[in-house]
């Protein structure tokens, strides 16, 4: 049985896919979205130059000689300009924020005037221009400042709060359904039988989907029974699903049903079996407009195939580069063995050491059912086919968890 490379898997899995549609959001819903054009300002900031602390603002020139005084002739709180103009010897009260009032052109801090009455003394003469943020000193209007794509963060939210945009154009989020499948499947929560277990796949990839920018859609647990997989698969296709998720059911057992199924119901096949560990039954197809995923049962082989393909599969349709292509090289905290022809992913601890060697050290145990270890890795070892046995403290190539 020949299994196709991961890279030429993936390249088939992408293969023809474009960024989704543009749509606008508030600014309340953005976080995480993916800007779709860039954000070009419609104001400056500040708009005036501003006072940047509580004090007077003065004449230069008038606070130069030892125990200058001043007049106060206004107020300028932030939010009210004050309207005249600083003549000689004059000063006005202004607070942090306020626009600096005309004829002033530096700010003497409170704690360096003492005031009496209506007037100041100058306790200690302020350097020329202190304490003054020009107008734009932050940003000019068209200026483009965010630049698409990007995946909107709490600080790009308020920088685009800042440039006044309420609104912000950002791609559509894929719609990513996802399907369990198995007669032996109970919701989290639920009252298993003795000889059923608990769905944990569902959980881990619809936080994947949201982490990577999708927004899943739960299409519940199929038994293996087709008809009833058949109506599950019509309703992500009715939903409009961009990417079915079939979880379970794909390799070559009498109850694997997904693959016959999604045939009957149209799908074109991209591909079946891979050469990876775990993940090797892992499927890819298209129905109509949804791209279709199946992945394998086992909960970490599934996982893992997530975070290989669903991720860059939901990146591409956000318009945005696969991270995935960020693998690292780390130093090997223990012995492996030589690997056979799949692509080996290997659970691993991801440890700093002094002087800020990343090391990974291998798990004993890398069966695919163990969620346990999974969720204590930081790290995935990636050892290519055939790759020969590696000693510890050999260079390893590693995807950060
Ligand atoms: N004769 C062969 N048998 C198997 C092969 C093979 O090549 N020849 N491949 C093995 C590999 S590798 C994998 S991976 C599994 C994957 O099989 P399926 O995708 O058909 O998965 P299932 O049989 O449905 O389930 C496998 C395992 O995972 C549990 N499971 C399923 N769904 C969930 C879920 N949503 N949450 C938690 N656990 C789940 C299921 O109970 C099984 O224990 O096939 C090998 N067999
Ligand atoms: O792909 Mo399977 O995950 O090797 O267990």
């Amino acid at each position: 049985m020949s299994l196709m490379p991961v890279s030429e898997a993936l390249k088939r899995l992408l293969d023809g896919v474009d960024p989704l549609g543009t749509e606008w959001t508030d600014l309340a819903q953005a976080n995480g979205r993916t800007l779709a054009t860039d954000l070009v300002s419609t104001r400056t900031q500040p708009p005036f130059a501003a006072s940047a602390m509580d004090g007077y603002a003065v004449r230069h020139e008038d606070t130069t000689q030892p125990a200058a005084r001043l007049k106060v002739i206004g107020e300028a709180p932030a939010g009210h300009a004050f309207s005249g103009v600083v003549g000689p010897g004059e000063t006005v009260r202004i607070f942090t924020g306020a626009p600096l009032p005309e004829g002033a052109d530096t700010i003497l801090i409170q704690e360096n005037a003492e005031r009496s009455g209506d007037s100041i003394l100058v306790r200690e003469a302020p350097l020329k221009g202190v304490f003054v943020r020009p107008a734009g000193l932050d940003f000019a209007e068209g200026e483009t400042l965010i630049c698409a794509p990007k995946r909107l963060n709490y600080r790009d939210l308020a920088l685009a709060a800042a440039m006044n945009h309420a609104r912000l154009p950002v791609r559509r989020r894929p719609k990513v359904a996802i399907l369990a499948t198995g007669d032996e499947l109970v919701r989290p929560g639920g009252d298993p039988r003795p000889d059923q277990i608990i769905a944990s796949n569902h959980a881990g990839i619809t936080a994947l989907v949201e982490d990577c920018g999708g927004s899943p859609l739960d299409l519940g647990i199929s038994k293996d029974d087709p008809v009833e997989l058949a109506g599950h698969i019509r309703r992500a296709i009715e939903a409009r699903a961009d990417v079915l998720v079939t979880l379970g059911g794909a390799s070559v057992g009498d109850h694997d049903l997904v693959q016959e199924v999604l045939g009957a119901e149209g799908m074109d096949l991209a591909f079946w079996r891979i050469a990876m560990r775990p993940g090797k039954p892992l499927m890819a197809g298209r129905l109509g407009q949804t791209k279709v995923l199946g992945l394998p049962g086992n909960p970490v082989s599934s996982l893992v195939c997530s975070l290989l393909f669903l991720k860059p599969l939901i990146a591409r349709m956000n318009g945005l580069p696969d991270e995935n292509a960020g693998e690292r090289d780390g130093v090997l905290g223990a012995d492996l063995g030589p690997n056979d022809r799949r692509q080996d992913y290997v659970r691993a601890v991801l440890e700093t050491r002094a002087g800020g060697a990343l090391v990974v050290t291998p798990f004993a145990k890398q069966d695919s059912s163990m969620l346990a270890l999974l969720a204590r890795s930081g790290a995935l070892i990636v050892r290519p086919p055939h790759a020969p046995a590696a000693k510890a403290g050999e260079t390893v190539r590693f995807l950060p968890l």
